[in-house]
């Protein structure tokens, strides 16, 4: 079944709650992202898998089985850490196979699967070295590949790129897929990196403060973000939110209102919605230097430079807005309007700031926003 099932699961350190009445079902199968800042409780959630660390309350299954008590040793798992743990005195090759022969497979067995992943993760020429004398993506692969060879149920995986540089990371990437796609393992990942999670993931669960915020495909985090915290979170620059409330069919951000489409009017009106947070990511900002009706204008404050567009900060109404340009020639002090996108506009509750949903239209993803 390969499944994972948290059921209201706490993890406390004395008193300290590190992790908060968390409900997540892991598919079968399936490449889920723990995503979050530093400290938010992705790597404690994967080690209460591995059964590194104790869950205080709730229950955890895998594979149908309450596994709260169940010894680490005992639960089809196989562990990459950040730093690799390799054994520095072992080759290549014992690294890879040290868990095979502990298990006392046949030796056939275990040469076969030393081949395939040697193959696999191109370390071919590499067995009879020791981890001293490989580069971090090396060492980073034979961790891999001792992973791999145990065909567990569970791959885990924390912050296992972390430290290889950019362009190494983006291979591994692919690496990591061809390696799911080869053994359908149920992969759980953790990562702060948000690149990586959407590349790597099927699923995303996001987590801040030890609770989850959000978990869905990387199309649905970024494109119906279910509270605030996500739309922030996910994305650079940040979502922009304004402060703003919904009076005769318009937006009012401070002093300046902008007349809503009628199907949005209809929605907000339908959701008794007066007093919220609007969100705009700012790659859906058309700034224009010309008002025309329904616009919002404001004055720039600063313009940064990504080399490929640039990113125009501004003021309105006390607020900091940036909107991702493609060329400007925009300067501080400079006036610039733009218009609300129908389908690029997210309004959350102001008490809950929860995603209070879309009109039926713009719903082709449609998520009934619930809290988690
Ligand atoms: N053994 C422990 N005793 C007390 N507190 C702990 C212990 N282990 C972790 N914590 C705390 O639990 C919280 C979550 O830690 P965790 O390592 O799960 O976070 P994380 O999201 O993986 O962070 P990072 O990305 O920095 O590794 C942190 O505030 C951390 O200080």
């Amino acid at each position: 079944m390969k499944e994972i099932v948290f059921d209201n699961v706490c993890k406390a350190y004395g008193k300290t709650k590190v992790i908060e009445s968390l409900n997540l079902n892991i598919n079968p199968g399936e490449r889920l992202i723990l995503l979050g800042a530093s400290g938010c409780g992705k790597s404690t959630t994967l080690r209460l898998i591995a059964g590194l660390e104790e869950i205080t309350s709730g229950n955890l299954y895998m594979n149908g089985q309450r596994v709260n008590d169940v010894s680490s040793g005992e639960r089809n798992v196989s562990m990459v850490f950040q730093n690799y743990a390799l054994y520095p005195h072992m080759t290549v090759a014992d690294n890879i196979t040290y868990g095979l022969r502990i298990q006392k497979l046949p030796k056939e067995e275990i040469n076969k699967r030393l081949r395939s992943a040697l193959d696999m993760l191109e370390l071919n020429g590499f067995e009879g070295r020791k981890p001293k004398d490989l580069s971090g993506g090396q060492r980073q692969r034979v961790a891999l590949a001792r992973a791999v060879v145990k065909r567990s149920d569970f791959l885990l995986l924390d912050e296992p790129l972390s430290n290889l540089d950019a362009q190494l990371r983006g291979h591994a990437r692919k690496e990591l897929v061809k390696i799911h796609q080869t053994y359908h393992q149920t992969f759980v990942y953790v990562t702060h990196d948000q690149v990586e999670a959407m590349t790597v993931g099927e699923r995303i669960a996001l987590m801040h403060e030890g609770k989850l915020q959000m978990i869905d495909t990387p199309y649905n985090v970024y494109n119906r973000p279910a509270n605030v915290f996500t739309a922030k979170f996910i994305g650079s620059p940040s979502t922009n939110i304004f402060e703003a409330h919904y009076a005769e069919r318009s937006i009012i951000v401070g002093k300046q209102s902008v007349k809503l489409p009628e199907l949005w009017s209809a929605h907000l009106g339908k959701n008794g919605c007066r007093e919220f947070y609007l969100g705009i990511r700012p790659e859906h900002i058309r700034l224009e230097r010309e008002k025309t009706d329904n616009m919002f204008v404001g004055t720039v404050k600063y313009v940064e430079e990504y080399g490929n567009r640039c990113g125009v900060y501004f003021d309105i109404e006390g607020n900091e807005v940036v909107a991702i340009c493609d060329r400007t020639e925009l300067k501080p002090g400079n006036r610039v309007c733009f218009g609300l996108a129908a389908d690029k506009i997210h309004v959350f509750d102001k008490q809950t700031t929860i995603n209070i949903g879309y009109p039926e239209v713009y719903c082709e993803h449609f998520y009934q926003y619930q809290s988690v």
